[in-house]
């Protein structure tokens, strides 16, 4: 495989990947226009078993498109899971569940696809955008991410303007964008000149939101 990464010390367990208790483990931040985000660091613990699978077993493929006059690379990695596919791997299913069950009230419907990106190294991003293709264009809704692999830092910006907020997230962090999010704020993964082994985001969200 083309990318290497060193485990981090702090997050091999011996038993394997866990999932937490969402409910003691997220705090919320509002944020303007009805928009807010929930994030529980170290959701995922011992999260390395569970990143050196997936980069090793899923499908990644790499996406082009148009930018002005040529047809460019998209710069990182991608595999997509509708809500019939199989997951990749029996904790990403669990991880859905049990977000689904944590948010059923205020979601009132289950998250359902899985869009995972692998960021390779500092040169993969993804640049300013509101996941607005589908219902996310007009309605609230939410987007979960699982991160896994070396942190980076996940930028989330106001439309109307104002600072900028940042969660540097990877080893198993979750942040769940909720309310108007994807369509009154932006977010971004920068590029970044440091040295960063990769990291692999895995966006749970509900049917027709992309
Ligand atoms: O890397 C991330 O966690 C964000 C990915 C993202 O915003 C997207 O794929 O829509
Ligand atoms: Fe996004």
């Amino acid at each position: 495989m083309f990318v290497t990464h060193q485990a981090s010390l702090f997050d091999v367990e011996p038993s394997g990947p866990t999932i937490g208790d969402l409910a003691c483990a997220i705090t919320r931040t509002q944020l303007s226009a009805g928009a807010w985000v929930d994030h529980a660091p170290g959701w995922v613990a011992g999260s390395e078993d569970l990143f050196s699978d997936l980069v090793h077993n899923v499908a990644w493929r790499s996406d082009r498109r148009p930018m002005y006059d040529r047809v460019v690379d998209v710069p990182r990695l991608l595999c997509f899971y509708d809500a019939a596919d199989p997951l990749p791997n029996p904790l990403l299913a669990q991880a859905r569940s049990l977000l689904s069950e944590h948010y059923a009230n205020e979601l009132g419907e289950p998250f359902t696809t899985a869009g995972l990106c692998l960021y390779r190294d500092g040169s993969d991003s993804v640049a300013w955008h509101g996941d607005t293709i589908g219902r996310s264009r007009t309605a609230d809704t939410m987007v979960a991410i699982v991160s896994l692999g070396d942190a980076r830092p996940l930028l989330l910006r106001p439309r109307a303007g104002g600072a900028t907020l940042r969660f540097q997230l990877g080893h198993g962090d979750l942040l769940v964008m909720g309310g108007s999010c994807q369509r009154t704020w932006e977010h971004a993964v920068p590029k970044t000149n440091r040295a960063v082994g990769p990291r692999i985001s895995v966006q749970f969200r509900p049917h027709d939101v992309r």
